[in-house]
């Protein structure tokens, strides 16, 4: 089984590029739902330890818990400390499955691929991508965000640049959905030739 790592900085177009493999096949794992449920259950007692009134009837409020986070770089990381492993664990309960159900491809969508060194873990990475305009475009539209918020998540996120860089294959999102299932498709079909 392939495993792919996805990532792309914030509004890139992960989640979709995600949705355009699994269109092709591919089972995904996506890590932000996976953080999304974990905080409506077993993660809610232990994030309301480290952050007390940030969980309400039992499911952590997202909102207030970013706005703990976001502006304050050791309270995010105590919170990586307290949601990465359980995002890991989950990862590895996907892909057991995945290669129990004979899937051909599987792909890890993880946010901070870069950051955190999963980029080792996988056998290839892919970056979803638009321009700087249309990132920020897309991400000033969401209810609640403000250019302090988006300037912190982009300082702790490893520049767009050095992720194309890096990357075995971009996806180019800035262009419609067509010329990026294009270029999904070409991503696959090259890596199953290599
Ligand atoms: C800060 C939180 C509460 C904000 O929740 P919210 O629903 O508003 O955003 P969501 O989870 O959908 O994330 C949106 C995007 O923000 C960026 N982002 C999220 N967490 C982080 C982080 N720790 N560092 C940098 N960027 C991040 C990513 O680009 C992500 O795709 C939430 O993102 C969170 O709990 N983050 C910590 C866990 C984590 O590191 N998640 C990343 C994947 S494992
Ligand atoms: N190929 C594409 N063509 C047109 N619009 C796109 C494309 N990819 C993404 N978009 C749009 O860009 C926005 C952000 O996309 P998406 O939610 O996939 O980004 P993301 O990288 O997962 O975001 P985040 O980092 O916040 O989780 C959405 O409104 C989506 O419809």
């Amino acid at each position: 089984m392939l495993v792919i790592g996805l990532t792309g900085s914030i509004g890139m177009g992960k989640s979709t590029t995600a949705r355009l493999f699994a269109e092709e096949g591919a089972a995904v794992h996506d890590a932000d739902a996976t953080v999304h449920a974990l905080y409506g259950g077993p993660a809610a007692p232990l994030i309301e330890a480290a952050f007390p009134g940030t969980v309400r009837d039992g499911v952590v409020d997202r909102k207030e818990l970013g706005t703990r986070v976001l502006g304050d770089a050791a309270a995010l990381a105590k919170l990586e400390s307290i949601v990465h492993p359980l995002v890991r664990e989950a990862e590895r309960a996907f892909l057991s499955r995945a290669r129990d159900d004979g899937a051909a491809v599987a792909v890890l969508d993880i946010p901070l691929l870069f950051e955190t060194g999963r980029d080792r873990d996988v056998d290839k990475v892919v970056v979803a991508s638009a321009g700087a305009e249309e990132q920020r475009r897309r991400v000033m539209e969401r209810p609640g965000m403000t250019d302090e918020i988006f300037k912190r998540v982009l300082a702790r996120q490893t520049p767009d640049a050095e992720k194309r860089a890096r990357a075995d294959a971009v996806i180019d999102t800035g262009h419609g959905i067509e010329r990026a299932r294009a270029q999904v498709r070409a991503a696959i079909a090259d890596f199953a030739g290599s």
